[in-house]
């Protein structure tokens, strides 16, 4: 079913597509308080896709008082969580039934291959969508052992109005990671999508209203971060973030919520993040292809893109001439091209960012194994770049872009010294075919997600998030996610045939 079209086929249904351009609250579009709007373009061609609502605080305060609006009255909270199951079931029905359009139009938007849009972004959308919908008719609350004179029920309770503030790089899965379990719970939702990158959340939003979800509980403010994320994080009446992107605007948000409610926020920032390979590894060909896979997939603008090769140096030669063999699969073009698993940056003003390391490759007289140039002011090759040392701005700084760094190491604990050298901590993946020593491994790199011998995210079931500057608050994904967007309520219960003043403590 998710199989790619043709490039003709992708190219057909540009035409077709009309552009959500309004702010969508309380159940319907509207155009922002002020009257202005943003462009929105296709970061491959430079052309103009959309003039979309620029809001403001004006807009987010209407947004918020209608969320807040939605979940006191119950109308989405107060459902059973059986109700809720339904028409979040059928949202992502509806998901499906649009699945061509929302892949084109998320790499028409962010300049991502749309083969990954349509066999990855959007199906994992729908199956994230699905499994927290599915889950919330099987989550049962508790009761505490306080013994024979009280019944204590420890329940969960949604937290409220949420503001989702979100990246460029996943629109659409990262808007499902936040909305699955917030809305699931019964919470309300107000949803910032990076400038960069709004259409498919509105469009989104208008198929989750179609599903059914009532007015007011799913919003969407469009706007830049300082016009409306602020806005959100200082809110009274917001009373959680759910934050992705950057670990400096991540800090942001909990000066927000210390000068304003102390809202939870629950963050998922940047990694730097290891492939650790030792000589043991078992079968090198599988080695290359996952850290090519880890290091490129969607143009490394990716949170937890393999960007440090950490490689025992009697193996790193051979690895790296089959890492160039695995890269000459990862063709780079027109992101309409169902060929190409390269597109285009972002943004110029990220591709001028990425741009900057490859000038440092060459003012630090690094070696580039791979790769090495920009083009057209757009693409940027995949490049590895080999003896990378500790102290590089390569070895240390997010990138966010198929840039790859190679450091050798002698002895194990060298490698996990390597590994943990950078003040993120968000995953790692580990290759050797010792059982003892990835075990070992996994222990002691401090990130909080470990693959063994591949690379990966985990998948719906597994949480999602970092140690140390990569992440705040809680996980994405999993059972656990619905921790985040819900209070845990005690009610205690008198059973005893004693006096009130004798039972409470
Ligand atoms: N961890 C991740 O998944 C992501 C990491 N990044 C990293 O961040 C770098 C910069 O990219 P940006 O798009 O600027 O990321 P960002 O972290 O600034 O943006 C993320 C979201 O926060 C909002 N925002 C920005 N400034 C804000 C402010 N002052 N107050 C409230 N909200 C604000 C943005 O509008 C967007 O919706 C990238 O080069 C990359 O290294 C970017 C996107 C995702
Ligand atoms: N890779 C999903 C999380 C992120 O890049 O933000």
């Amino acid at each position: 079913m998710h199989e790619p079209l043709t490039a003709a086929e992708y190219k057909a249904i540009v035409g077709s597509i009309q552009f959500p351009t309004n702010a969508f609250i309380d159940g319907a579009f509207r155009p922002s308080n002020s009257g202005k709007t943003f462009k929105t373009t296709n970061p491959a061609t430079g052309e103009t896709l959309a003039e979309i609502a620029a809001c403001d605080a004006s807009d987010v305060d209407l947004a918020v008082s209608k969320a807040r609006d939605a979940f006191e009255d119950g109308r989405w909270r107060l459902q059973s969580p059986g109700d809720r199951k339904a028409t979040l079931i059928k949202f992502a029905k509806l998901l499906e039934d649009n699945r061509h359009e929302l892949a084109v139009m998320e790499s028409l938007d962010s300049g991502k291959p749309v083969r990954e849009c349509q066999t990855v972004d959007v199906p994992d959308t729908i199956h994230t969508i699905r499994w927290h919908a599915e889950l919330i008719d099987k989550l049962y609350d508790n009761t505490a052992p306080v013994g024979a004179n009280a019944l204590t029920m420890v329940v969960r309770e949604p937290i409220g109005v949420v503001g989702c503030v979100l990246p460029w790089n996943f629109p659409l899965l990262m808007l499902a990671w936040k909305i699955g379990p917030a809305l699931a719970s019964g919470c309300s939702v107000v949803v910032k999508p990076a400038q960069e990158t709004t259409l498919t959340t509105l469009r989104v939003a208008e198929l989750a209203h179609e599903a059914g979800i009532p007015a007011g509980v799913f919003n969407v403010i469009p706007g830049g971060g300082k016009d409306v994320g602020e806005p959100i994080g200082l809110h009274m009446d917001v009373d959680m973030v759910a934050f992705t992107g950057s670990t400096p605007t991540g800090r942001r948000f909990l000066r927000y919520a210390a000068d304003s409610n102390l809202k939870k926020v629950v963050l998922e920032c940047g990694g730097k993040n290891p492939a650790v390979v030792l000589e043991d590894a078992e079968d090198l060909d599988l080695v290359a292809e996952q850290v090519v896979n880890g290091a490129f997939w969607n143009m490394g603008e990716n949170c937890s893109a393999t960007s440090r090769l950490i490689v025992q140096s009697s193996v790193k030669d051979e690895l790296l001439k089959r890492i160039g063999a695995y890269m000459r699969e990862w063709k780079t073009g027109d992101p309409l091209d169902p060929e190409n698993r390269i597109g285009a940056l972002v943004s110029k003003n990220h591709f001028e960012k990425v741009s900057s390391f490859l000038d440092d490759v060459k003012t630090e007289g690094l070696s580039v194994a791979y790769g090495g140039e920009s083009r057209g002011g757009i693409y940027i090759e995949p490049t590895v770049v080999d003896k990378v040392t500790p102290s590089s701005r390569l070895f240390q700084e997010e990138i966010f872009g198929p840039i790859l760094s190679v450091t050798t190491f002698e002895t194990l604990a060298e490698a996990i010294t390597l590994a943990n050298d950078t003040n993120y901590g968000l995953t790692a993946s580990i290759y050797t075919g010792s059982l003892k020593k990835a075990i070992r491994l996994s222990r002691e790199i401090r990130a909080g997600v470990v693959t063994v011998n591949c690379f990966g995210e985990g998948d719906a079931t597994t949480p999602f998030g970092g140690y140390k500057e990569s992440g705040f608050g809680g996980r994405d994904k999993s059972i656990f996610a619905h921790d985040n967007y819900c209070e845990l309520k005690t009610i205690w219960i008198d059973v005893s045939d004693r006096s009130v003043d004798e039972t409470i403590r």
